[in-house]
């Protein structure tokens, strides 16, 4: 039998190759990506990783055994560990001062991804929040492979790419990968679809976040 995962990542292949291959993606491995861009992303991705490590955490208090509960507790700590690190050097680099950043609203689809994600992990059950946290480890770890194969020496956003692209996080992928499998086996039918729609509105969400930054999305009024 295919499992949970596997089933998953086909249904959704045709949207991960579209974000793949989206031109924010690209322009940003051949280091052509203009700052502006970035510097709109990078202060998004702060603050969604902030409601990431919150969602984790609501999935931590959910694990079925202690093992879950280690698990995604220091997944919660990692991404704020990294996030500080990431953002703090990219901060500096795009003049972006903490001011900045703590006057800095969430955009509209910024706030639709973490709001989704922090309801699904904290009011469905366990299993369904850990669907929903899949594609924000798998669609970055392959996209960030993606853009390493083709980055361009020299790039500006290289210490982005690595992180992504690199063995910590891969690790920490493989991880969750194992554990929605071993969690979906014991998981009814029922079940398995809701976990299927929240894979999928996360991927799209996924796209939707780089397409954001793309448009420099903002309020319209
Ligand atoms: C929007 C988004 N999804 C996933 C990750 C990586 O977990 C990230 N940094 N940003």
């Amino acid at each position: 039998m295919t499992s949970f995962t596997q089933t998953a990542w086909q249904a959704n292949l045709p949207l991960f190759e579209t974000t793949r291959d989206m031109p924010f993606n690209r322009e940003l491995a051949e280091g052509v990506l203009p700052p502006e861009k970035f510097r709109h992303y990078i202060i998004q991705d702060a603050h969604y990783l902030e409601g990431f490590a919150r969602s984790l955490a609501f999935v931590a208090a959910k694990g079925w055994d202690a093992d879950h509960i280690v698990q995604f507790a220091k997944a919660a700590e990692v991404t704020i560990i990294v996030e500080r690190e990431l953002h703090a050097d990219y901060f500096e680099r795009f003049g972006v001062s903490p001011q900045d950043f703590a006057s800095a609203e969430l955009s509209q689809v910024c706030n639709h991804y973490v709001s989704y994600l922090q309801a699904t992990c904290a009011q469905a059950p366990f299993e369904v929040g850990l669907a929903a946290l899949l594609p924000c480890f798998w669609i970055y770890r392959e996209v960030g492979r993606a853009i390493h194969e083709s980055a361009a020496t020299n790039n500006s956003y290289s210490a982005w790419i690595e992180t992504y692209a690199g063995e910590d996080f891969s690790e920490a992928v493989d991880a969750v990968i194992a554990t929605l499998d071993s969690v979906a086996a014991r998981c009814s039918a029922r079940s398995i679809e809701r976990m299927h729609l929240a894979y999928r509105r996360s991927a799209q969400l996924e796209w939707m976040f780089w397409d954001s930054a793309d448009r420099l999305e903002s309020w319209p009024l």
